[in-house]
């Protein structure tokens, strides 16, 4: 048998060794022009052609050696114990919106419907229509359209990175803030409790504090978070997911980083990702603006907070180096802005001075390229529908550590 990984993730660039991914499915094909402001698509994707460029994305992570773990299999897999089958159940069915009734029913029919429809489910939702027939009148049934869901499609599981992140050997499974996403939360929770693969595996934060989704959090450096507070992550999720770390011995600096509250930066990962252990590619506008709030342990459990001051100058503080490298993408500003949005910021290390972008972002991945980093680039005509990149798309479980204070060019 081949030795699994140890999970366990220090950085945003150590050599990726183990990843979580989730191929889209047919969550997508419930997106409908009339739901889909509401499930956080922008548009209608092509579904077969999302899943070729999903594909061509887990392919280029396989070529560089890095073990894909998918969602979809993992999820199955963990519902074959019991308990978690009772987890999925309870995930499942929701009676407030179904009443007593039809919420009995459904539960009786998923109780016998097996591991991979039960994963199916969960990850799909149910339409009324679909539902199984049952015995006696539902009003429930008889007023909701046959197309309205009586369990909620998740579309969004597509952005592993948000739902759980690991920091040091430990997974926080997120509280997520939008209600199209909640229930996220509740497959997550069931793979790391119960798929044999994570046996043993200890929780920071918790699910059901205030909300911090993944996006949001950049491991700086061994120790040192940067959490974005905007759209998703609150403030309130920010002071948590610190306490909770400096109480585990995981982190000694939280660096708390305000985003404007826009579609356009829903996390802190849509305008700044790392590219080597110093250095970070960042939208343009963002550079000079970004400001952050400095969290440390206090005295008798009390948190420290300081600042305002330049995010740069924080970060740069808190890792213990000279200067945190921005690489400059000189984009003009409406160039900046449209590679923006579509992800161009947002990018996935392999290893430092490696990364996995979009390839439409021409301007951003040469400028990258001028220093020196290798961009290894994905079609998104589909994928980039859902508004997220290769870091939305992609939750590491296990990277190597780096040596402590080498500059990314001694390591090329
Ligand atoms: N880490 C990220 N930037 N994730 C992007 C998530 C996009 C997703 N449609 C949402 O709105 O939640």
């Amino acid at each position: 048998m081949e030795d699994t990984i140890n999970p366990g993730v220090d950085s945003e660039v150590g050599p990726l060794r183990s990843v979580l991914l989730h191929r889209p499915g047919n969550e997508l094909k419930r997106l409908t022009p009339r739901n889909n402001d509401q499930l956080l698509f922008d548009s209608i994707p092509w579904v077969d052609r999302a899943q070729q460029e999903h594909d061509a994305f887990a392919s280029v992570l396989k070529e560089r050696g890095v073990e894909v773990l998918l969602l979809s299999d993992l999820l199955r897999e963990a519902l074959a114990d019991p308990r978690a089958y009772a987890a999925g159940l309870h995930a499942a069915v929701d009676d407030r919106r179904l009443g007593t009734d039809l919420a009995d029913s459904l539960r009786s029919h998923l109780s016998g419907v097996g591991a991979a429809t039960m994963a199916e489910v969960l990850m799909s939702g149910m339409t009324f229509e679909e539902l199984p027939a049952s015995e006696g009148a539902s009003l429930v049934r008889k007023m909701n359209h046959p197309h309205d869901f009586a369990v909620d499609p998740l579309p969004n599981l597509l952005f592993t990175r948000d739902s759980s992140v690991w920091i040091a050997d430990r997974v926080a499974v997120s509280s997520l803030a939008m209600p199209a996403r909640r229930r996220e939360t509740a497959l997550l929770d069931i793979i790391y409790a119960y798929h044999p693969r994570f046996h043993g595996t200890v929780r920071a934060y918790g699910a059901h504090s205030a909300p911090v989704e993944g996006g949001d959090v950049l491991l700086l450096s061994p120790g040192v978070l940067a959490v974005g507070v905007g759209e998703r992550t609150t403030a309130a999720g920010a002071e948590s997911l610190a306490r909770s770390a400096f109480a585990d011995g995981i982190a000694h600096t939280v660096l708390a980083v305000p985003i404007a509250q826009t579609r356009a930066t829903m996390h802190l990962d849509t305008v700044c990702t790392m590219i080597g252990p110093d250095a970070v590619v960042m939208y343009p506008l963002a550079r000079d603006s970004l400001l952050a709030y400095t969290l440390r342990p206090g005295d008798n459990g009390v948190l420290r907070v300081d600042g305002p001051e330049p995010f740069l100058t924080a970060a740069a503080r808190a890792m213990d180096i000279d200067r945190l490298h921005v690489i400059d993408t000189g984009l003009d500003p409406v160039t900046a802005e449209r590679e923006q949005w579509d992800d161009g910021n947002n990018t996935l290390a392999l290893a430092p001075g490696v990364v996995v972008g979009y390839e439409r972002n021409v301007e951003t991945n040469a400028r990258l390229e001028d220093a020196g980093i290798e961009v290894l680039r994905l079609a998104s005509s589909e994928l980039g529908s859902g508004r997220g990149g290769p870091r939305c798309m992609s939750c590491p479980i296990a990277r190597s550590t780096i040596p402590a204070n080498q500059p990314m060019h001694d390591r090329q």
